[in-house]
């Protein structure tokens, strides 16, 4: 099974190219969920762990009842103001969250891949903010960089009603642009349209990825 991992700057669209690469990988024919299992995306497997009681617990203990919604959730914005924004505590702060999360979503995620490589997936994409900052990318055959200018993430990033720094302060938590794109084995532009995108993804996987399906384990 190919494993291809996902790159790129915050609110990229990893996950549309996912989702557009799994199209690929399951071939024609295959329909929407058939595609989507090839996708793993860990802001979702983090979300879920975030509703585990221990996590609830242990966070609550460190923060109070600050990060803690009426109905006993976790309050995400109340936590991202926490880690990513300018206190002192910031970074100590992000440490501990992904010190408690990252095991986590790292065992979920194994399982996961183990699971489509039993079931004979011919690829899996992995849709993981912090792949080559956690080494995640070890695991990939391919790494992939989706490149879109910062005004499009912006654009994007404000209509998933961000504030105007909120990208910045979370770009600042990632390595720098530039090294996840030098780290990477392709880079995909993914700015001009989804029609474009949907294109440039095709490309790649006819010429770099498919040929590769058929030696990967
Ligand atoms: C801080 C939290 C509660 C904020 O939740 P929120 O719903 O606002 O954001 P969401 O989880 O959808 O993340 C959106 C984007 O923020 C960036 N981001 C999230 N966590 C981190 C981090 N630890 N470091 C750098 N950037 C991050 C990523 O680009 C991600 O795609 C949440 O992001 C979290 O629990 N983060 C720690 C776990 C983690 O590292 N997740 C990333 C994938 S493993
Ligand atoms: N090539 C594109 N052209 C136009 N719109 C796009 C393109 N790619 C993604 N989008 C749109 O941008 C928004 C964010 O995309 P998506 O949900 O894939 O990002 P994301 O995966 O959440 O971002 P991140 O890269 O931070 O994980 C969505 O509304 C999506 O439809």
């Amino acid at each position: 099974m190919l494993t291809i991992g996902l790159t790129g700057g915050v609110a990229s669209g990893k996950s549309t190219a996912a989702r557009l690469i799994a199209e690929q990988a399951a071939g024609q024919g295959a329909s929407s969920g058939e595609a989507a299992r090839l996708v793993l995306n860990a802001d979702e497997i983090a979300h879920r762990v975030l509703d585990e009681p221990e996590v609830v617990a242990a966070l609550i203990e460190r923060w109070g009842d600050g990060v803690r919604r009426r109905d006993g959730t976790l309050d995400r914005r109340a936590i991202g103001d926490r880690v990513f924004g300018d206190r002192p505590t910031a970074e100590a702060d992000r440490r501990a969250l992904e010190a408690l999360i990252h095991p986590r979503v790292r065992k979920r995620l194994m399982e996961l891949r183990e699971g489509l490589a039993s079931q004979g997936a011919p690829a899996v994409v992995l849709d993981i903010p912090l792949l080559l900052e956690k080494g995640w990318d070890d695991d990939c055959d391919l790494v992939v960089f989706i490149e879109v200018p910062q005004d499009e993430r912006r654009r994007r990033a404000a209509e998933r009603g961000w504030g105007p720094d909120e990208l910045d302060r979370r770009e600042s938590a990632q390595l720098s642009l530039e090294e996840k794109r030098s780290r990477s084995d392709a880079v995909i532009a993914g700015g001009d349209s989804i029609e474009a995108l949907s294109a440039a993804v095709r490309h790649w996987w006819n010429s770099e990825a498919e040929p590769r399906t058929r030696h990967a384990k």
